[in-house]
């Protein structure tokens, strides 16, 4: 495929870059640091390594939230990332609220999408229910390959008051990773959204990120056409175009809703 990494320059210039993105959007909100969730896989774990960087770690707070279907190994990961930079952080279920969803509102019972985002959104409920307490932002661990097809839940994931790695790819994310010293186990596991049981990106998106990324450099985000990226890649134009489809049918999730222009 391409290789997005950076050179060595590029990546130190690039980390200095989302270090002082983190502390002037702190010092912008006059607040007193950050929160963000803990999963246990890379993207919030590259955030939190950025954050305790930028900020110190007394003003970085993580927030473990184990749902029913959160296996134990990412929850423990988790905990040894906050443990290893020596923030503070709780562990809090979110089965119960989401359990008290569901009794109010049986109708969604067994829609795993549904289901699933509402743990995505009872997550950002808690977010910011620190953040309003404690003072602080909410940072947020999307990606560009993410934001790009709109692999996040609107109002859950996607709630959030910065988006620190939003302009990096995954490949770049990982590579930023190791270059922070996040423990490589982190760095290659197999990235999952785990609202339900046995979900992964890759499955879910029908792609895996190393052809994502490619595709979004080539031609979402860059000048090639369909076919020129599909030539370029040797991958199918249908693969293109699905990438292309999922860009255009969630540009809503990257925008605030809109209003009715005002009335001449
Ligand atoms: N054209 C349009 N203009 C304005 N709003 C529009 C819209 N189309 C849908 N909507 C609204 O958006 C809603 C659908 O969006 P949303 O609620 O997000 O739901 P949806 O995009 O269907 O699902 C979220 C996707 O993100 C994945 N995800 C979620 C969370 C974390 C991660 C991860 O990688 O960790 C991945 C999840 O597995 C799933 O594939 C609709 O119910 C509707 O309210
Ligand atoms: N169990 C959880 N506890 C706390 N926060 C969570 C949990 N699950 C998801 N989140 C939050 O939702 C974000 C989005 O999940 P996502 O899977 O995209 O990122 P990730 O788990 O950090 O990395 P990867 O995509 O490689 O799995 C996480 O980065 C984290 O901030
Ligand atoms: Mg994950």
């Amino acid at each position: 495929m391409i290789d997005l990494r950076f050179s060595e320059a590029e990546l130190e210039a690039r980390r200095d870059h989302v270090v002082q993105f983190v502390r002037d959007q702190v010092e912008a909100a006059g607040v007193d640091g950050v929160v963000l969730g803990l999963s246990g896989g890379i993207d919030s774990t590259t955030v939190a390594y950025l954050a305790v960087e930028a900020l110190g770690a007394e003003r970085v707070h993580g927030l473990v939230l184990p749902a029913r279907v959160s296996s134990d190994d990412n929850m423990s990961d988790a905990e040894r990332v906050a443990r290893d930079l020596e923030m503070s952080y709780d562990v809090i279920e979110v089965e119960p609220v989401v359990e008290a969803l569901l009794a109010a509102y049986p109708e969604a019972e067994g829609d795993h999408l549904a289901v699933g985002n509402a743990r995505a959104r009872v997550r950002a409920v808690f977010n910011y229910l620190v953040a309003n307490h404690d003072g602080r932002l909410v940072l947020g661990t999307g990606n560009r390959s993410e934001a790009a097809v709109g692999y996040f839940t609107k109002y859950g994931d996607g709630a959030v008051d910065c988006h620190p790695i939003g302009n990096l790819y995954k490949q770049q994310v990982r590579q930023l990773a190791r270059a922070l010293g996040a423990p490589e186990e982190l760095v290659t596991k197999t990235p999952t959204a785990e609202l339900w049981a046995d979900q992964t990106d890759e499955d879910e998106l029908g792609i895996d990120y190393d052809t994502l990324d490619a595709i979004l450099v080539s031609h979402v985000d860059g000048p090639l056409s369909v076919a020129a990226t599909a030539r370029r890649l040797e991958v199918d134009p249908k693969t293109v175009e699905m990438v292309r489809g999922l860009y255009e049918a969630s540009a809503h999730k990257r925008r605030a809703p809109p209003a009715p222009e005002p009335l001449e």
